[in-house]
């Protein structure tokens, strides 16, 4: 079990992420350096799933590599899954975990506050997530979503697609009119560009905006967004009081009040609204696609989900927001596929203060990590790991496993904002594609995965989508 280390004096005590912690502070934890300059970078890339098994089963629960310029503590387990997302003892920070990819692109957002700062901010924000401007978003997830699922199937007889891109940009479209409030149309692909090209350009290997680098088109990119959620937060607030219809994501943060009644500063709603975007879209195209390929390769659970599905809609595929808690097997369904391909396989912090987890003390200063990927398929919670199994999450079996063994969605503080919206938009989705289409996949389709940061199959994943 683990806890805080007593006090030392001479703990390096960071306050930027940009500080480095002297590398011999972590002398008497397990692991490796990798190739002069590089490290294990390059190797970790590669497969990083594999990576990660070989280092816990080498090395155990606590272990140490060199990546990215960098020396990172891995924590693995799910007590390690507790101890840094519940952060009981606020040891961890998650700004500067995070701030090493996102700031340049996201500064501000949410997961870059910690604490008091963070607590205040969420709380004003959770309004956009109560049940009113909700129940407006299932009308526009029914709407938009029907009216392509229906295109994706043509008029005829079976239709081959690559279903990756295909969600992709549909997620991007109902992003713009749940999010934003805007039609589909030019002005939404002129914003929907930019925001790929910062979402983008938040993993590109140059992190400088050199010109014609995908950071130059990100940075490009976000001054484009700051510029229209700056004009249009304040054009909201002005229009506030003569327009409360306006459910859409951004009008509720525009206009969302602290505790004290007073609004957020406009910056900083331009800085949420702008991570939050990132925050939901490729996680969301992640877990979507995954759960299509696993029914695909699963026609038994796809018939079932389908079953339920029919029956709640009474055949006609709308699923309306009173009857989202109904889907019970599509909900585990869900489930299990966040657990086989968690759409974030890993998550930073670093430690502000020392702690102490399986035997070692852990510095104050150092970069720590969790991975729920690897935790997500140890088959002590999870025995045949490999094997597509909805029926882990029956109410029973749930109980009787360790909470943090399941953390795709985070956990504590930090937890997915999104997360009831994430549940939404793949339940309609399935009610829509399901009670129109069989999805199939060639016999022994395998595609290859790209593993981090966001899973995604290289190939777009090849399905055939066959009428009903
Ligand atoms: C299947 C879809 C999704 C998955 C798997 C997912 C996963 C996560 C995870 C793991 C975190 C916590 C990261 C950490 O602790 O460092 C997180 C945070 C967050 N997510 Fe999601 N997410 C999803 C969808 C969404 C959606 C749809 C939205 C918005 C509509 C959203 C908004 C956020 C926000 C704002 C945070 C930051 C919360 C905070 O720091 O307080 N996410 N998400």
């Amino acid at each position: 079990m683990a806890t805080l280390a007593p006090h030392q004096a001479a703990e390096f005590q960071p306050s930027h992420w940009a500080e480095r912690l002297p590398p011999e502070r972590l002398d008497h934890i397990p692991g490796e350096k990798g190739w002069p300059v590089v490290g294990h970078t390059f190797n970790q890339l590669r497969d990083p799933h594999a990576f990660a098994r070989r280092m816990f089963e080498t090395y155990g629960p606590v272990y140490k590599v060199r990546t990215m310029g960098a020396w990172h503590v891995a924590l693995i387990g799910a007590e390690a899954n507790e101890l840094m997302l519940f952060d009981r003892a606020k040891i961890f920070s998650s700004d500067q975990g995070w701030s090493p990819v996102l700031h340049r692109l996201f500064p501000g957002g949410l997961m870059l506050l910690d604490f008091d700062h963070h607590r205040a901010d969420r709380r004003a924000l959770s309004i956009a997530f109560k049940p009113g401007p909700m129940r407006h978003y299932a009308d526009s997830l029914n709407r938009g979503i029907s009216k392509r699922v229906r295109e994706w199937g043509g008029t005829g007889g079976p239709r081959d697609m690559r279903f990756y891109p295909a969600i992709k940009q549909l997620t991007l479209d109902l992003a713009a009119d749940s999010f934003i409030g805007l039609p589909f149309g030019p002005e939404a692909d002129r914003i929907n560009t930019a925001f790929v090209d910062m979402v983008q350009a938040s993993i590109a290997p140059i992190r400088k905006p050199l010109p014609f680098t995908k950071m130059r088109k990100g940075v490009d990119g976000r001054a484009l967004l700051v510029d229209y959620f700056t004009r249009e937060t304040l054009r909201r607030r002005a229009e506030g009081a003569k327009n409360d219809q306006r459910q859409d994501m951004f009008s509720q943060f525009a206009t969302a009040e602290f505790e004290d009644g007073s609004l957020m500063e406009v910056e900083a709603v331009v800085d949420h609204m702008n991570f939050l975007m990132m925050a939901a879209h490729d996680t969301i195209t992640s877990s979507a696609t995954s759960l299509v390929y696993l029914l695909a390769k699963n026609p038994r659970w796809q018939d079932r989900l389908r079953e339920e599905l029919r029956a709640i809609t009474g055949g006609s595929g709308d699923l309306s927001y009173d009857d989202l808690a109904r889907p019970e097997l599509t909900e585990m369904a869900f489930k299990e596929a966040l657990r086989m391909i968690p759409p974030v396989p890993s998550i930073p912090r670093r430690a502000l203060r020392s702690f102490e987890y399986a035997g070692y003390t852990v510095p104050a200063g150092a970069a720590v990590g969790i991975n729920p990927h690897l935790v997500h398929h140890m088959e002590e919670h999870w025995p045949d790991p490999e094997r597509f199994d909805p029926e882990r999450f029956t109410a029973d079996k749930v109980k009787a496993r360790h909470k943090y063994a399941w953390v795709p969605f985070g956990g504590g503080a930090h937890m997915c904002l999104g997360l009831h919206f994430a549940y939404m938009q793949i339940k309609v989705l399935m009610a829509q594609l399901l009670t129109r289409y069989r999805i199939e996949v060639a016999e022994g389709y395998d595609p290859d995965w790209q593993a981090w940061p966001i899973p995604q199959p290289k190939d777009g994943l090849a399905i055939t989508l066959c009428p009903l």
